[in-house]
């Protein structure tokens, strides 16, 4: 599990995004209902939801790639769209599986790029293709580049604004596990830089390695949000292991700060004590008891474990 907390600039920092009431409707379908959501600067933040959940729609709505059908977004402290240009000067954006002019090499591609931006792009051209790790095949024609490699040439014509806040569409899809690990990497050295990151993802695993915060919606609708320990680690319960969990668990019950126990595996029960309990309690109780205790240890819920009873919750109230 991800216990990292997200960096104290994150907490401190002001939001690089933030919606309120933001909705989207194509025709009759909802694919956005109204979302207050925000981004907190200074980390890789992940936007998780099932296919179809409304992320690619959300990350074009705060770039103003497509209009929103009610709401406010504001992006690096500045409205959208009415501030576009503002805003979209510190942002660097992949939204689609990045394209490329196959018969140029990555530094022309790079060169065609930085030609449409800020004066100082052209002289960042080196640096950005040793910051991709592309510099040895910076000379070979984009088109016999794999897919991880035209992803980092896509973050490295991001980088050539020098942008505050990159959005990654997708980021992952389609790599193979060594090009997920470079992603992974290459996102976590931009955060490092001071960079602000946001990634969506239907992949719990890869937001759950990667990112310090994130927010889980489905259907257009926010479903919660927060650090990766305050999402994941939703559970106080702890697995007591002895030589009688029967009596283990009419020992505990018996208890008022036990609310349940129940058979784990074979010879460990889960147990749930009230929130102020400490394990070191459970222990004192069972062996005064005269039960033996072979193993107490504290459920580490995963981001899947989370997001499964979460989504199924919702799927009682619907
Ligand atoms: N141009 C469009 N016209 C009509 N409906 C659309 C359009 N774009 C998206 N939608 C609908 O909006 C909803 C959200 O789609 P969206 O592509 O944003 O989801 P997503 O979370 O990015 O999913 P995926 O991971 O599959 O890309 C879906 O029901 C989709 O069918």
């Amino acid at each position: 599990m991800n216990t990292r907390a997200a960096p104290t600039r994150a907490a401190q920092g002001q939001a690089v995004i933030q919606t309120a009431g933001l909705t989207k409707r194509f025709g009759d379908r909802v694919a956005i209902a109204p979302l207050d959501f925000q981004v907190p600067g200074g980390c890789a933040f992940g936007l998780l939801g099932p296919n179809g959940a409304g992320k690619t729609t959300l990350i074009r709505m705060v770039l103003g790639l497509i209009p929103a059908t009610s709401g406010e977004i504001t992006l690096l402290g500045h409205q959208m769209p009415a501030s576009r240009a503002a805003a979209l000067a510190g942002v660097g954006a992949i939204v689609e599986e990045p394209r490329f002019h196959p018969y140029l090499t990555g530094r022309e591609n790079l060169r065609v790029a930085a030609a449409v931006r800020n004066r100082g792009a052209n002289g960042r051209i080196d640096a950005v293709l040793g910051r991709v790790g592309l510099s040895d095949r910076a000379d070979d024609k984009a088109g016999s580049y794999s897919l991880g490699m035209r992803q980092r040439l896509g973050i490295g014509r991001c980088l050539l604004s020098d942008p505050r806040l990159l959005i990654l569409d997708e980021p992952m899809n389609g790599l193979d596990p060594a090009g997920i690990q470079e992603m992974r990497g290459m996102i976590r050295s931009l955060v490092d830089e001071g960079r602000s990151v946001m990634i969506s993802s239907h992949l719990l695993d890869e937001v759950e390695k990667t990112c310090d915060a994130l927010a889980i919606i489905d259907r257009g609708e926010l479903i919660a949000a927060g650090t990766m320990s305050e999402i994941a680690s939703g559970t106080n319960d702890v697995l007591v292991g002895s030589d009688d969990p029967a009596r283990a668990a009419a020992v505990l019950l018996g208890r008022a700060a036990v609310t349940n126990a129940v058979t784990d595996s074979p010879g460990v029960l889960r147990v749930t004590p009230a929130d102020a309990v400490p394990v070191s309690d459970l222990n004192r109780w069972l062996v005064e008891d005269g039960v033996r205790v072979n193993r107490l240890e504290p459920v580490r819920a995963t981001l899947e474990d989370r997001f499964l009873e979460i989504t199924s919750r919702l799927g009682e109230a619907r």
